[in-house]
């Protein structure tokens, strides 16, 4: 909790009390512990964490409760967000010392106010809408370990389904190191129109990073209730518009974060990343093991770094070993969608700003994202005549 909030955390507690589940009685503020309470031009994110068996019954009060909070002195709107990390049993209503900030810095202002939403939603606001209500479909691109060139995927995924005709928007939700802003050479601060977060375009898509609004090494250190509360301002206080489809590049791995992360985007499909090595294979069937369990299709795995191709000479090295992802995705019944080799200009153009889809698309790389591309666009345009 900040000290200078205009109410006490005994008043928070107050209000979440007056917003009870009349079968139960249950309310927020016996089951949830205060996890980071922010107060931003009238706009307050207010985070919990609750235990997880009972989050789903708990995100069903959120609206009312958000409501009461909302009576509270400076508070125009307010977001509950609900984090389900806490074991059951563990203590509650003991709220932290000290501030902590949540959400995308304070670039957006009076916002929608519509975080929390989504079709698995596990917070609420009072003025619950839709999320993301114009954007037809929304992929991800994860990956079960780091480093493999999710990001880089993600980036030129996402221009190459715009060269496919797609209207597409890419978000970065890879909060702890946010770095599609400079894959996209989009380094501007994005516009804010009455409270809300413009997306900057950028190579015939619309996108959106954390790392366009704050500084980086700021990020890196979050904890999950702000990288929630971050999360859902990408999502709700972001003006996506109208979109066919919209990309979002997860944070590598397969925890507790990523986890609530999936649930909290209404996700159409999963593309996943991975290295030919056994070592990121394990950790990429982890990831395919995790959307399988939401019940998330798996659009395909991409093998990233397939082979070294050499400029000068044009031989290929396998310095990772080769193949490995595409018998894996044989192995776990899910599509292969294809290999990317690993090139000097491939990193180059992403530290350039420009997509190796847009700067070379007709080099070794280009034309394998671009071909990525296409099949996936072949599965979205199927999703949306379904
Ligand atoms: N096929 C490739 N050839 C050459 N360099 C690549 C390739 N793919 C990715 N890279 C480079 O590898 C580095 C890591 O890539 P990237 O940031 O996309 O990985 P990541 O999986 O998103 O990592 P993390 O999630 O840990 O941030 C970047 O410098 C990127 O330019």
């Amino acid at each position: 909790m900040a000290h200078d909030l205009p109410f006490s955390s005994d008043d928070i507690t107050q209000a979440l009390h007056r917003a009870r589940d009349p079968r139960t009685g249950l309310s927020l503020a016996q089951e949830g512990t205060i996890q980071a309470c922010t107060l931003d031009g009238g706009r307050l994110v207010l985070t919990l964490a609750v235990p997880r068996e009972s989050a789903q019954a708990l995100a069903a009060l959120c609206p009312d409760a958000a409501r009461q909070v909302e009576t509270l002195p400076g508070v125009k709107s307010a977001s509950i967000v609900l984090t389900a990390h806490r074991p059951a049993g563990a203590p509650a209503s003991a709220p932290p010392p000290g501030g902590a900030p949540g959400g995308a810095g304070s670039a957006a202002r009076g916002g929608a106010g519509n975080a929390g939403g989504g079709h698995r939603p596990l917070g609420g606001t009072a003025q619950q809408g839709p999320i993301l209500a114009g954007v037809k479909t929304v992929i991800a691109v994860a990956s079960g370990k780091g480093g493999v060139g999710k990001s880089t995927t993600a980036v030129n995924l996402a221009v190459g389904l715009g060269m496919e005709g797609l209207k597409t928007g890419l978000m970065d939700a890879d909060i702890h190191g946010p770095s599609l802003h400079r894959m996209l050479g989009a380094n501007a601060r994005p516009d804010v129109v009455d409270g809300v977060l413009q997306p900057v375009a950028a190579w015939g898509i619309t996108a959106m990073s954390l790392g366009m609004l704050v500084d980086e090494k700021a990020a890196m250190i979050w904890r999950g209730p702000m990288v929630m509360g971050a999360v859902n301002q990408l999502l709700g206080d972001v003006n996506w518009g109208t979109l066919d489809v919209l990309v979002v590049d997860l944070p590598p791995g397969t925890g507790d974060a990523q986890l609530t992360l999936t649930q909290k985007v209404p996700l159409a499909g999963a593309v996943i990343v991975s290295t030919p090595q056994d070592i990121a294979l394990i950790d990429a069937r982890r990831a395919v093991s995790m959307f399988e369990k939401l019940q998330i299709p798996v659009l395909g795995l991409v093998e990233n770094m397939s082979y070294f191709c050499c400029p000068n000479c044009g031989h290929n090295t396998e310095l990772f070993g080769h193949g490995g992802a595409r018998q894996e995705a044989q192995t776990l019944g899910v599509p292969f969608l294809g290999e990317v080799p690993l090139l000097a200009d491939i990193r180059a153009s992403g530290d350039a700003g420009v997509p190796v889809v847009i700067g070379a698309p007709e080099s070794e790389g280009g034309k394998a994202w671009r071909r990525i591309a296409h099949t996936v666009a072949q599965a979205v345009r199927a999703m949306h005549r379904a």
